[in-house]
């Protein structure tokens, strides 16, 4: 029998039961759901992960629906719970829904949410901030400094790489992976390579425009007497690889990204390239970039995600060719709060049967905190397998009336 875990209560005589496994930022969230006749149980325990266990024991015998985290084990057996309890929807606080089995969540019916869009350009701002932190070593000049270590400027004191000209390479250009190439593309000037199963079209404009007659970044240069930026659609990830300064790792985690870096491909990129990873920990094998970072030492990578999260493999925190941040990426007061608003919003349309929204990557109408949200669920992935009827306006997809 598990144990009791602490919780919070707002609107005890709430209709329906929703139950956060964690305290999320800001209000809004809670507002929205007590204004809709929820009432609202967010778990207190001091516990950073909670088990399975602990989610039953929240759960109990009746609960609405679940918003829950990246770090929980959503498969069969929560699903089983959940739906014991009578509930029918379920919110990752993320839009990564790796920690989530979907085939069970629709046997059991459950809809399960996640939080896209509204994290795009801060986790984006983060990889690009371990790009320049790896590129100009600040993390260890900063060491230096606090050490006091610092005699005076010298010529080779923490010489690093310039950004300007070179190539970034982005394997995953979906959303994220698009945002942190228009930075490092228009804020450094580097032109680009990229990696991803489908073409990534509007990216591909942004750099050279379709014709003289659209305006695009590469033409600005042109017309300003500058080198205009160029772009590649690679045909393998290995010739980003080869050719890329600095790499960024933005696909989803799937079977098809597990170890998508290993220790072949690392010894495909170049000795000095930088290495960045805010996608997932297990798309990268640490072990043998561990190994890796050993043997090349001008090689070096800036992690917000590791494999067996929180732990680091053996090593690693001894690199000094390596930045490590505890998956912060999309750590931003705006962005979380967003994130938050986006889980509760699916699970309260679920449980309140609206439809979901035509366009994910277009979530703004959510977060306007001036006005009511559309009735809709933000974001809700197995809409399809539960045929949930898509948000529609007059006729036309919610999207083209944004
Ligand atoms: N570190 C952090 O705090 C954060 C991490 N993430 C991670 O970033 C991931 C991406 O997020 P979004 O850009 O919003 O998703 P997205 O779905 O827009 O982009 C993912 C891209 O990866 C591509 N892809 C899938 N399999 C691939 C493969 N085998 N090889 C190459 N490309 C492949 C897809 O075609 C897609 O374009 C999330 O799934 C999540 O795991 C997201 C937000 C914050
Ligand atoms: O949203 C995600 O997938 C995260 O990793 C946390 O922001």
């Amino acid at each position: 029998m598990a144990k009791p875990v602490s919780i919070e209560v707002w609107n005890p005589n709430g209709k329906y039961r929703v139950v956060s496994t964690k305290s999320m930022p800001g209000t809004r969230w809670i507002n929205l759901l007590v204004q809709q006749d929820c009432r609202v149980e967010i778990c207190t325990e001091k516990k950073t992960i909670l088990s399975v266990e602990d989610i039953i024991a929240l759960i109990g015998n009746k609960c609405d629906g679940v918003i829950g985290q990246l770090t929980e084990d959503w498969g069969d057996t929560l699903f089983s719970a959940l739906s014991k309890a009578g509930g029918k929807a379920f919110s990752n606080m993320a839009v990564g829904y790796n920690n989530v089995d979907v085939d069970a969540a629709n046997k059991y019916g459950v809809a399960v949410g996640n939080t896209p869009g509204v994290l795009t350009e801060t986790t984006a701002e983060l990889a690009a901030s371990l790009s320049l932190a790896a590129s100009r070593r600040i993390v260890e000049a900063d060491g230096f400094m606090r050490a006091g270590l610092y005699d005076g400027w010298l010529p080779h004191l923490f010489v690093g790489n310039l950004l300007k000209g070179q190539t970034v390479g982005v394997i995953g250009a979906g959303r994220i992976g698009s945002a942190y190439a228009r930075m490092m593309i228009e804020g450094f000037k580097m032109n680009l390579i990229y990696y991803d199963l489908y073409q990534a079209t509007r990216l591909e404009k942004f750099v050279t425009g379709m014709s003289d007659s659209i305006f695009s970044y590469g033409q600005f240069l042109k017309a300003s007497g500058e080198e205009p930026v160029t772009w590649k659609r690679a045909s393998s990830m290995d010739e980003v690889l080869q050719v890329a300064d600095v790499i960024s790792l933005h696909p989803i985690l799937d079977k098809t990204t597990y170890h998508l870096i290993n220790k072949e491909r690392l010894s495909k990129m170049k000795k000095e390239a930088i290495l960045i990873n805010c996608s997932r920990g297990p798309v990268v094998d640490e072990e043998a970039l561990v190994e890796h970072l050993r043997q090349n030492p001008m090689f070096r990578v800036g992690l917000d995600v590791f494999e067996d999260e929180p732990y680091m493999k053996p090593g690693l925190a001894d690199m000094k060719n390596a930045i490590v941040v505890p998956h912060i990426a999309s750590a931003s007061k705006w962005t979380r709060e967003g994130m938050a608003t986006l889980a509760a919003l699916n699970v309260l349309g679920k449980i309140k049967g609206y439809p979901t929204w035509s366009n994910p990557n277009a979530v703004d109408p959510f977060l306007d905190e001036k006005s009511s949200p559309p009735s809709a669920c933000p974001s809700i992935v197995n809409a399809k397998a539960l045929v949930i009827v898509k948000y529609r306006i007059a006729g036309f997809e919610a999207l083209k009336m944004i």
